[in-house]
């Protein structure tokens, strides 16, 4: 027999906020943190090559974040919503004498020693890389608002992964530019106020039980979508 608690239509119980959120969180253990090429990463044994081949792919995630939240926005009806998300937008193109994520990535391509002009041909961008973020930036323009707010949810994780960049690299590799790590450093708190709105959207909008079942398959896109991008990243620089 089923014991779960069902209501009087047959469907189970919704969770509580604070255990969808905890399901939400423990998605965590699938996050690229643990991807192979980033434990590589994190305990120093990346060559030169690799370095300055995952910094330009991920450069393509950089470029495409603006589009992607534009698309949020483009399909967003609420006002109050739209007032915060464009924000996300600013942090990486910049405003005014604020350069922006886009141009810190730049900076950190440089103090790898990958010059401007190469790092933005995209020409080091491997299919793979594109292919996932191009899948990321097309859920964004065809799912629901609060879906595609969902997917962003993975930065619950980000302020862990920029810190042990910001925490090993200076060890592992001083012959990158200190200045470079600036990127890292500035996501940080940015990540951590992002999340704050972002849950609040999922945790309101994913009331029923079914819809948190649904959440947490869009996490699960989301995680994949930047594992696929390590695979991708690992596959062209052996
Ligand atoms: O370096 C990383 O591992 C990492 C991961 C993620 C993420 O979890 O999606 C983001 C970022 N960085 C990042 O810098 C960033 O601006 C960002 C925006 C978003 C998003 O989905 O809207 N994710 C991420």
């Amino acid at each position: 027999m089923n014991t779960a608690i069902q209501d009087d239509a047959g469907a189970e119980q919704p969770w509580s906020r604070a255990e969808f959120e905890r399901r939400l969180r423990a998605r965590g253990e699938a996050y690229h943190i643990h991807h192979p090429f980033n434990v590589s990463m994190r305990e120093g044994r990346l060559s030169t090559e690799q370095i300055r081949g995952w910094v330009a792919n991920r450069f393509y995630y950089q470029v495409k974040i603006p589009q992607k939240d534009g698309a949020i926005i483009a399909n967003c009806p609420d006002r109050e919503t739209r007032r915060k998300w464009v924000l996300r937008i600013l942090d990486h193109d910049g405003w005014e004498d604020n350069p922006g994520g886009i141009e810190a990535w730049t900076r950190l391509g440089e103090a790898v020693g990958i010059k401007r002009d190469l790092l933005w041909s995209q020409k080091l961008v491997a299919p793979g890389v594109r292919f996932a973020v191009d899948a990321y930036v097309n859920f964004a323009r065809s799912a629901p608002w609060q879906e595609a707010v969902c997917s962003s949810l993975t930065e619950m994780f980000a302020p862990k992964i920029h810190q042990d960049r910001l925490a090993t690299w200076p060890q592992h590799y001083p012959w990158i530019e200190p200045t470079g790590l600036q990127y890292f450093r500035s996501r940080i708190s940015l990540a951590e106020r992002d999340v704050v709105h972002g849950l609040q959207v999922t945790l309101d909008h994913f009331t029923t039980r079914t819809q948190q079942e649904r959440a947490l398959d869009i996490l699960q896109f989301k995680l994949d979508v930047l594992w696929s991008i390590s695979d991708a990243i690992a596959l062209a620089y052996p």
